[in-house]
C-alpha cells in the first residue's frame, strides 16, 4: 500500500489518460486535446491498431486488387475487351498496400502530434481507477478520467493453435508470403467472407465454412441468401450449418474433416485454413481488478451508462472492440465511441450513440451494406412490418453491372391500413405495400451489390433521421445509377411506384 501511495505521489499527470492507440483510443485522444485537455496516449505497439495495421485497411486494399482481377475477367467474358490476367506480382502488390498503410500511420501520428497529444510506446496497466504504470515509463495519474481502447483480438479454436503459416487468423493471413492454391476459411462472418472472396478472385480454390444456417448471420436473411449464392456462383464452396471437426497439419497443407448437416463428413486437404470466428476483447495484464473493474462472462468491459460509456467506476470510461453489443466491433462506431468519451471528459453532454443506425458493410464481392433492424429482428421486437425488396438488376446500371445484387427497405406498417401481402412484380421485385400513408418509420436498409458501400450513407440518413417514406420518395434519383434502385423502393412504399408493381 505504502508503494502504491508513493508510486502515485511521483507520478506524472495528465487530464486524460488513453490506454490503447487505435482507432477508438486515438479518436479520444484527438478530440479530447481538440477540446483543451492534457491527454496521454498509451500504444505498446503502433498507433492506428487493428484495422489500420491488420484489419480494415490492409484487407481492403487487398480487396480493391481483387476487384481489379475480376474486373478484368468480366471485361473479357461480357465486355469483348480482349484481356487476361496473366498473375499477380505478390511483391508489387503488397508494397503498394503497405505504402497505403504507412501513410496513413504516419497521418495518424501527424494529427496526435499537432494535437498536442503526448503517445507513449509502452504497455500500460492499470494500478488503480485513476493511476497507470506505464512500462518504460513510470506511473501516470489521470485528474479525469481513463479511457480504456484495448481492443480485441482474434479468437481460435481449440485443437487449431494458428501457426502463421498452415493455419492462420486474420493477423498473419496478408501478411504470409503469398496467398495460396486452396483455402479453407472457417467462419462466415464479416472476415471470413471478405477472405474467401479475396482469395476466390486471387485464383485459390476456396471453402467457406459456417456454423450458423447462413452466410453473414447477424445480416438479414436475404442478404445472407444473396451474398451465399453470388460466392458459389463465383465457385466458392460453402457449406453452412458446418463445423470443423478435425484439421491436422502436415509439412504442405492441413487434412480437414468437415461435418455438414445432411451426409457424410467432408474430408478434404488444404495449403491453409484461416480461422476467422469472431474477436476476444484484450484485457490479459490491463490491471482491471486494481481499478475495481470486472469484465463481463466473454470478457468484454461493459458500462454502467451507455450514455456516458462510462463504467461503474467513475471516470473510468471504454470505447472500441472492448464493449460488448449492441457495440458493433466496428472501427466507425469506435471513432463515435472516442468522440462521445471525449466530449463527456470535457464536461460537454453529447448525444448518446444510436447503435442501431451505425451502418455494417461487408466488402466481398457480392458486397453487402445494411443499417438498421433485420426483417428478422424487427419481429423479433415486436414490430408489425412491412418489406419492399428490389433486385439491383431491375435497372439499367444493375444491368450494366451485371452482378445481381437488391435493395430491401424494412418499415413498421403505417396507421393507413393493412399492406397487401407480398407479390412478385414484373421484374422480379417482391413489393409489401401498395398505397401511400401504409408505411410508418423505416426500420433497416439492406443492399447486396456493386458499390452498396458508397451507396449506404443514404439508408443511414433515412434510418437516423426516422425519415417518412413518402418524403425519402420526393427526392429524385439521378439516372442511370444503381441509387435508382432506392429511390424505386422509396417511390413503391410511398405508393407511387413507377417500374415495381
Ligand atoms: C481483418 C479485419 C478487417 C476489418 N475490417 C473492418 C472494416 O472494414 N470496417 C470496420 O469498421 N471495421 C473493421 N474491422 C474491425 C476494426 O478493425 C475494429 O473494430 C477496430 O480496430 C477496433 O478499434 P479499437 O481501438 O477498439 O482496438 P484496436 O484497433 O485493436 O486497438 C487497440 C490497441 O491497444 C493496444 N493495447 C492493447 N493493450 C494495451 C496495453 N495494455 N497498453 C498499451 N497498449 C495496449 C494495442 O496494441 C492496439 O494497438 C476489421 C477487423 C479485422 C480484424
Ligand atoms: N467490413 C467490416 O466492417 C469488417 C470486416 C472484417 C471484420 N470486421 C469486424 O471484425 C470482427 C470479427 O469478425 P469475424 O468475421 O471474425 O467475426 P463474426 O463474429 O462476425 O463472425 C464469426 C462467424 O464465425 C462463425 N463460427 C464461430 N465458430 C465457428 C465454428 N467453430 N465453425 C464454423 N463457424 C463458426 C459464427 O457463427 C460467425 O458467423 C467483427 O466485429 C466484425 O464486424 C468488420
Amino acid at each position: 500500500m505504502a508503494d502504491r501511495a508513493q508510486e502515485t505521489e511521483n507520478a506524472h499527470v495528465a487530464d486524460v489518460i488513453v490506454i490503447g492507440g487505435g482507432t477508438g483510443g486515438y479518436s479520444t485522444a484527438l478530440r479530447a486535446a481538440a477540446l483543451g485537455l492534457d491527454v496521454v496516449l498509451v500504444e505498446r505497439e503502433l498507433v492506428g491498431g487493428t484495422c489500420l495495421h491488420r484489419g480494415c485497411v490492409p484487407s481492403k486494399a487487398m480487396l480493391h486488387a481483387a476487384e481489379l482481377v475480376d474486373g478484368i475477367t468480366e471485361a473479357r467474358e461480357r465486355w469483348g475487351v480482349r484481356a487476361t490476367v496473366e498473375g499477380v506480382d505478390w511483391a508489387a502488390l503488397t508494397a503498394t498496400r503497405d505504402d497505403i498503410v504507412a501513410r496513413n500511420h504516419r497521418g495518424v501520428e501527424g494529427h496526435l502530434a499537432h494535437a498536442g497529444v503526448r503517445v507513449v510506446r509502452a504497455t500500460a496497466t492499470l494500478t488503480g481507477p485513476r493511476t497507470v504504470r506505464v512500462e518504460p515509463g513510470g506511473t501516470w495519474r489521470a485528474r479525469r478520467g481513463v479511457v480504456l481502447a484495448t481492443g480485441s483480438r482474434p479468437r481460435t479454436l481449440p485443437g487449431l493453435a494458428p501457426d502463421g503459416r498452415r493455419v492462420v487468423t486474420s493477423d498473419d493471413a496478408l501478411f504470409a508470403p503469398g496467398l495460396p492454391g486452396s483455402v479453407l476459411v472457417i467462419g462466415g462472418g464479416a472476415i471470413g467472407v471478405e477472405y474467401a472472396s479475396l482469395h476466390r478472385s486471387m485464383g485459390a480454390t476456396v471453402t467457406l465454412v459456417e456454423a450458423a444456417d447462413r452466410l453473414l448471420p447477424l445480416e438479414d436473411a436475404d442478404v445472407g441468401r444473396h451474398v451465399t449464392r453470388g460466392l458459389k456462383k463465383r465457385g466458392v464452396t460453402v457449406w453452412t450449418g458446418a463445423r470443423c471437426e478435425e484439421a491436422r497439419p502436415y509439412e504442405d497443407g492441413v487434412r480437414v474433416t468437415v461435418s455438414v448437416p445432411r451426409g457424410e463428413p467432408r474430408r478434404l486437404d488444404v495449403e491453409r485454413v484461416l480461422v476467422a470466428v469472431g474477436r476476444a476483447p484484450v484485457t490479459e495484464g490491463l490491471g482491471l481488478a486494481a481499478a475495481g473493474l470486472v469484465p463481463d462472462a466473454r470478457g468484454f468491459v461493459a458500462p454502467a451508462d451507455w450514455s456516458r460509456l462510462e463504467t461503474a467506476v467513475p471516470g473510468v470510461h471504454v470505447v472500441g472492440d472492448l464493449l460488448p453489443p449492441p457495440s458493433l466491433g466496428l472501427a466507425h462506431a469506435s471513432f463515435a465511441e472516442g468522440l462521445l468519451v471525449a466530449e463527456t471528459l470535457a464536461g460537454r453532454a453529447p448525444r448518446p450513440i444510436d447503435y442501431a443506425a451505425v451502418p455494417r458493410v461487408t466488402y466481398s464481392s457480392p458486397q453487402t451494406a445494411s443499417v438498421g433492424l433485420t426483417e428478422e429482428g424487427a419481429r423479433e421486437r415486436g414490430h408489425d412490418v412491412v418489406t419492399n425488396t428490389l433486385p439491383l438488376t431491375a435497372t439499367a446500371k444493375g444491368m450494366v453491372h451485371g452482378q445481381g445484387g437488391l435493395v430491401k427497405v424494412v418499415a413498421e406498417r403505417g396507421a393507413g391500413g393493412p399492406a397487401a401481402g407480398a407479390e412478385a412484380g414484373g421484374s422480379g421485385a417482391r413489393s409489401a405495400v401498395g398505397a401511400a400513408g401504409e408505411v410508418g418509420t423505416v426500420l433497416g436498409v439492406h443492399l447486396v451489390g456493386p458499390h452498396v458501400s458508397e451507396m449506404i450513407a443514404e439508408g443511414q440518413l433515412i434510418v437516423g433521421w426516422e425519415a417518412d417514406p413518402t418524403d425519402v420518395a420526393q427526392h429524385i434519383h439521378p439516372h442511370p445509377t444503381l441509387s435508382e434502385a432506392v429511390g424505386e423502393v422509396f417511390l413503391t412504399l410511398a405508393g407511387r411506384g413507377l417500374h415495381q408493381h
